[in-house]
């Protein structure tokens, strides 16, 4: 049996009179991709948004790597490992690839950015280190090394995505939380991309739990899908599964008269 990184249990969250999630436990098992689907407004941000620390969840528990999530800080998140991509793309625009890559670690360096680019000792040697990281692991990991000193506008949209993914990487996260990796991408930038994200899975230890609407792309690459509804878990299981619940068949197409 695979252990799970992340427990979710009996999670609960109202926003006014809104009960946007309701008992909500599910569990993201190590080194494989989960993930959570649900037609719109079900609460699958809502999730993301209590796991990432940005809504503080009152109501149940979420256990990750052996810490008590909800007790800690967005940022004190981060640091233990949990990285998270945005739906819209957030890169510079006018800074190259790896600069851009190379913000996904600032958290991260003792020093500091500032402090590195005045050349202080320690400073010069951690961002050497990082340097030399984004160079042998994550741009390879990604095809992204021909466009290295690019600047970021003008690439094409499948690239600055995978440059975000490339970002988030950067930080070695134990789990890396996608919010919709496929939204606006084309068939071809959608095969790459779960592809891209299938090998770095196999590849390392990581972790993936994602929300999407692209339902071709989900069945293909997860593990375990978990589906939500009105806030609510309706199934879980796998692909096939889930694809086959009449609970889940209802949710999409409603309920045949
Ligand atoms: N900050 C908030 N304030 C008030 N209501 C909110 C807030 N965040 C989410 N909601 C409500 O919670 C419910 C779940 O929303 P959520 O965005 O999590 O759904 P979703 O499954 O991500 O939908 P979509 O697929 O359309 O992105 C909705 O009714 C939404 O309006």
């Amino acid at each position: 049996m695979s252990t799970s990184l992340l427990d979710i249990s009996g999670v609960g969250i109202t926003f006014g009179g809104i009960r946007a999630l309701s008992d909500v436990s599910l569990s993201a098992a190590a080194n494989a991709v989960t993930a959570v689907i649900g037609p719109n407004g079900a609460g699958k941000t809502t999730l993301f948004n209590v796991i990432s620390g940005f809504y503080p969840a009152r109501e149940g528990s979420v256990a990750f790597d052996g810490h008590d999530l909800l007790r800690l800080s967005a940022h004190k998140r981060c640091d233990i490992g949990i990285a998270r991509t945005f739906q819209n793309i957030a890169l510079f625009p006018g800074m190259t690839v790896a600069e851009n890559i190379k913000l996904g670690a600032h958290h991260q360096l003792k020093t500091g950015l500032a402090a590195a680019a005045v050349y202080l000792g320690l400073a010069r040697r951690e961002e050497r280190a990082l340097d030399r990281r984004i160079d042998t692991e994550i741009l390879p990991l990604l095809d992204l090394e021909d466009v290295r000193d690019r600047s970021v506008s003008g690439l094409p949209y499948g690239v600055q995505k995978r440059i975000e993914l490339a970002r988030a990487l950067v930080s070695q996260p134990k789990l890396l939380m996608l919010d919709e990796p496929f939204a606006g991408m084309n068939t071809a930038e959608k095969a790459r991309m779960s592809q891209y994200i299938s090998e770095i899975v196999r590849q390392t230890d990581l972790t993936v739990i994602l929300i999407d609407h692209d339902m071709e792309s989900i069945m293909t690459m997860s593990n375990h899908v978990v589906v939500l509804n009105f806030g609510r878990v309706i199934a879980a299981g796998t692909p096939a599964e889930v694809q086959s619940d009449p609970a889940v068949i209802e949710a999409y197409l409603g309920k045949e008269e």
